[in-house]
């Protein structure tokens, strides 16, 4: 699902001039370089450590605060049995196939999506593209092998065939792909070879804690399950009141099969999770929803995509819950909350989809998903997936550890509760499925009421109820072992599981979009090479200003210590670029790394005291005091006035005055 990406100013993006100026300006890095690097690992130099502390200081203000969330900060390390009972032991994995001549190993639904992107190219230049088109393609394709680039036409119906199985690729499992490489005779460019049956590859990296080597262990591949874990210490935290959230920001860990294109696929990465917990009866309803349900989202929903489509609706979340596109007004609000925290970052909005999970793509654990993507040079990436992973958790790890992972609500009148109810025969149950007993009663005890109902109605039909359990797949279950029935009870208290909805951000993939989506280039004043630019808003902006005295002249000196002291008193972050080059040339050095304002000091300042503002994006300048400018700055960073603002307030400045002095 690839599309041609643009600058912020509707320029091709060239990805290699990118790359290269976020390497040169040290935003991040490949870890280990000096001793070969390690693929899938980066390192993040200044600018980026800066602008991801700034990406979650907006965060924690947007999210944790405005929400009174109870933040967390739990281990990475993780004894297995913890991960063997949330499902991650078995289900954590991707499909992995080999090339048989070289052994390059491939991810199964990457290799068949690459291949048929490269075909439908082929099929589109056989087609006839205008010249420009090729010209671009061209260049584009130059690294990849001789086999993609063949232009060979395809029958219209092979090419919809194709189109299809690319808007649901998320969607196979592995024998699926495995069938997919057979019938399109899918072969690895380097060996002209169909590659090795798809198999699944834990993603986990295994450890064995302390010395005796006897607990094993594993990183974390997010950090959901230790606020589970801490879920009843948090709601007493909470004294007791429901809903509430909790939120974490942490390192999480996968073994991806093939990293690749820089920050979006990483083995070690950095996640921000929240685990909001909500009683599921009343429709999972949120008291803030009337806030942003007039916010308009633009929704890919998991019926288009099934048609072999990729048209989003543009829909308010309002109307979206009402006609039951979004499964709940929770869900709803966190999707509309994510698009608000976006725009803040500064993405470009229109670059901004929610996709709606296939049934096979969902975790096994959730009952609805939707994640925002951002576009980016690599297509439609998944930034934050929002699931309703409903009771799954809490039940599982309640059940295996015996303790209660509940809500206990005081009724102030007994109830009359009409319910479905399951009972399970354990006489019969534990010797028909043995040691997988245990696993299979989870799931059942798990289920909600709608869930009990159609499997009320499907033993009543079939004599036998399918129960899709996460390490064992369906499993049947007749109704000489299982009922489900509707009854009544008096109620003074109510125990329930609350269910989760977890929005779940990937911090790099987010940086990496924010910086593509923000640059853009500039034609140079003297015709040479054009100037890169990345326009972050200043809240995210990793410096704030730029100081730059016209020359190495002493007399500067003292303008420079006094004005950096009262921005740092003002708690702006500034740099002095004193070097020798042009003036031009430290603006543009510091264009690229996003430093949204310069301030230059020179020859009218030691005769006036006044200094010179510059604005990044449209390179005009205002001259005023420094108390003046030093205000201007705060209100723009605090996000209270604009540069257009600010042009109105302060006197015009012709940079050329600068040079003649
Ligand atoms: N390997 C990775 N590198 C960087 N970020 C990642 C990686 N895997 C997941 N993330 C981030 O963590 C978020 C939540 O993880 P989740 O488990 O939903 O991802 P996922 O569905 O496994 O992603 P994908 O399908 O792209 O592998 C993602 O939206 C993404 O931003």
């Amino acid at each position: 699902m690839t599309t041609t990406a643009t600058t912020l100013k509707g320029q091709p993006l060239d990805r290699a001039a990118f790359d290269s100026m976020m390497r040169r300006r040290m935003f991040y890095t490949p870890s280990f370089e000096i001793y070969g690097g390690v693929s899938g690992l980066y390192d993040y130099g200044p600018p980026g450590t800066s602008l991801q502390s700034n990406l979650l200081d907006i965060w924690r203000k947007h999210f944790v605060l405005e929400e009174d969330m109870l933040e967390v900060d739990c281990s990475v390390l993780t004894p297995h049995e913890v991960f063997k009972t949330s499902g991650h032991v078995d289900r954590f994995a991707d499909w992995m196939c080999k090339d048989p001549k070289f052994g390059d190993i491939l991810r199964a639904d990457h290799f068949v999506e690459d291949v048929l992107e490269a075909r439908l190219k082929g099929d589109k230049e056989a087609r006839g593209q205008t010249v420009e088109e090729k010209k671009k393609d061209a260049k584009r394709e130059k690294k990849k092998s001789k086999d993609q680039q063949e232009a060979v036409k395809l029958d219209d119906a092979v090419v919809k065939e194709y189109e299809e199985i690319l808007a649901k690729i998320d969607n196979y499992n592995g024998e699926e792909l495995g069938e997919l490489i057979k019938k399109y005779d899918l072969r690895v460019p380097k060996s002209g070879l169909q590659p090795t049956p798809p198999v699944a590859f834990n993603l986990m990296f295994q450890t064995s804690i302390g010395p005796s080597s006897n607990l094993p262990g594993y990183l974390r591949p997010e950090t959901a399950q230790g606020q589970f874990l801490n879920f009843a210490k948090l709601l007493e935290f909470n004294q007791g009141a429901m809903p509430f959230a909790s939120a974490s920001i942490g390192k999480s860990y996968r073994n991806e099969i093939s990293p690749r294109a820089g920050l979006l696929r990483v083995r070690e990465f950095l996640m921000a999770e929240i685990e909001h917990f909500v009683d599921p009866e009343g429709g999972k309803k949120h008291s803030r929803f009337y806030e942003v349900e007039d916010i308009e989202l633009d929704l890919l929903h998991r019926d288009t995509q099934l048609s072999g489509k990729t048209t989003v609706q543009k829909m308010t979340i309002g109307k979206a819950v009402k006609d039951g596109v979004v499964d709940n007004e929770t869900l709803g609000y966190f999707l509309a909350r994510i698009s608000l925290f976006m725009q803040k970052i500064g993405i470009d909005m229109s670059k901004l989809r929610f996709r709606q999970h296939m049934a096979n793509e969902m975790a096994h654990y959730a009952c609805d998903c939707w994640d925002a993507e951002l576009l980016t040079s690599s297509g439609w990436v998944e930034c934050v997936g929002c699931a309703d992973r409903s009771a799954y958790d809490l039940t599982v790890h309640s059940k295996h550890t015996g303790k209660p992972l509940l809500v206990r609500q005081r009724l102030e009148e007994p109830r009359i509760v009409q319910e479905w109810d399951v009972v399970i025969k354990k006489k019969k149950f534990g010797p028909a499925f043995k040691k997988d007993a245990k696993a299979i009663e989870a799931v059942i005890l798990a289920t909600t009421q709608e869930q009990r109902e159609k499997l009320a109605k499907e033993i009543e039909e079939t004599g036998k109820a399918a129960i899709d359990v996460p390490e064992l797949g369906k499993v049947d279950v007749g109704k000489d072992l299982l009922a489900v029935e509707y009854k009544s009870r008096t109620e003074n208290v109510r125990d329930y599981t609350p269910n989760v909805i977890e929005p779940s951000f990937g911090i790099g993939r987010i940086l990496f979009a924010l910086c593509e989506h923000n640059y853009w280039t500039r034609a140079s004043e003297g015709g040479d090479e054009a100037r890169s630019v990345l326009s972050f808003p200043p809240a995210t902006a990793p410096t704030k200003v730029l100081i730059v005295p016209l020359s190495s002249n002493d007399k500067f000196r003292p303008y420079i210590t006094k004005l950096s002291q009262k921005l740092r008193s003002a708690k702006i972050s500034a740099r002095v670029d004193d070097s020798s080059a042009t003036i031009g040339k430290r603006y543009s050095r510091n264009d690229e790394l996003g430093t949204p304002m310069g301030i230059t000091i020179d020859f009218q300042t030691v005769e006036d005291g006044t200094i010179t503002l510059r604005d990044r994006d449209s390179t005009k300048q205002v001259r005023a005091e420094e108390e003046k400018i030093i205000a201007a700055v705060r209100d723009i960073v605090n996000g209270d006035k604009t540069w257009q603002d600010i042009e109105k307030e302060l006197p015009i400045f012709e940079g050329q005055e600068l040079a003649s002095r």
